[in-house]
């Protein structure tokens, strides 16, 4: 059977060699791992380790990028790539003055221009706003909304496009736990409905446990790049962010940034399970 929470030869992501020189700095370090297609994947560690370079390179929105970094197939940056990644920064634009659906109107048309697609931009604005729990709420201007709606207009304007790889910088920064957990569950209705791949930041160690797979970043490089379950279980820990730092206080070189392949559904962890 094929084994879905392990990374496959045709990631929807992959990294050799991956460097990355910020101001005269390397902030990302040889990088090599693979996050597979239609899972999400968490991208966690601490402020400043690099996760959003890596998401910008990601993107195709960062220079001084050296080492094969493939998204979907093709080059990062690769201009066929725009309409098939959706992308979330920290600091997400949504206009203020501008309701949810005027939001949205505005974006599909900068990704869809033209009269002769007024009908496919009503209809995947449409589908946007539902997707993200905000129909009762389109009319209202964004500048009311709360911190968990507006992030998910942010959300809804990602998923314009039906982009294939959804890339979500921090999406749960400054929301409260219901809040994060609704969202966590929004993740991975979309990441099923749509099967799409998402890769999603965090620094709370706590919000792995909610990912297919994780890749654990510290000071520029991949500490981990596995499952949460096989994480704890080949660290001999409870929880992922105990797993993290023991990672961290390994001797030597460190554990190898290659992916360890691990046991798929059958085996305990499920693919879609309540979160
Ligand atoms: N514009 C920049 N020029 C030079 N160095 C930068 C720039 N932006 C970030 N850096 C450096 O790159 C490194 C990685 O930063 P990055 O923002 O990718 O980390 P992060 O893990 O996303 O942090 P956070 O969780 O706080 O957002 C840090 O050392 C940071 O100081």
């Amino acid at each position: 059977m094929m084994n879905l929470l392990a990374p496959t030869a045709t990631g929807a992501i992959r990294a050799h060699g991956l460097t990355v020189r910020r101001g005269g700095r390397t902030v990302l370090r040889d990088l090599g791992f693979s996050v597979p297609t239609g899972l999400i994947t968490g991208l966690l560690g601490p402020s400043g380790c690099g996760k959003s370079t890596l998401m910008r390179a990601i993107t195709g929105t960062q220079a001084g990028v050296g080492g094969s970094l493939d998204v979907l197939g093709r080059p990062a940056g690769d201009a066929t790539l725009r309409a098939r990644i959706g992308y979330v920064t920290q600091a997400p634009s949504v206009y203020d003055d501008l309701t949810v659906r005027q939001n949205l109107d505005y974006f599909a048309a900068v990704l869809e221009p033209g009269r002769a697609h007024r009908a496919d931009r009503r209809d995947s604005v449409a589908r946007a706003i539902d997707e993200v729990g905000l129909a009762s709420h389109a009319d209202a201007l964004a500048g009311r909304l709360s911190g968990g709606q507006r992030s998910r207009v942010s959300l809804a304007v990602a998923l314009l496009g039906t982009p294939e790889l959804l890339v979500l910088d921090e999406p749960t920064v400054g929301l409260d736990p219901v809040l994060r957990r609704d969202l966590w569950q929004l993740l991975h209705r979309i990441a099923a409905e749509r099967a799409a791949t998402i890769l999603v930041s965090s620094h709370v160690m706590d919000e792995a446990e909610r990912c297919d797979r994780l890749l654990l970043m510290r000071d520029g490089r991949i500490l981990a790049d596995d499952t949460p379950a096989a994480l704890r279980a080949r660290t001999g820990t409870d929880t992922v962010e105990a797993a993290f730092l023991h990672l961290v206080d390994a001797p030597g070189p460190g554990p190898t940034p290659t992916p360890t392949p691990t046991p798929g559904p059958a085996s305990g962890e499920p693919r879609k399970s309540p979160r």
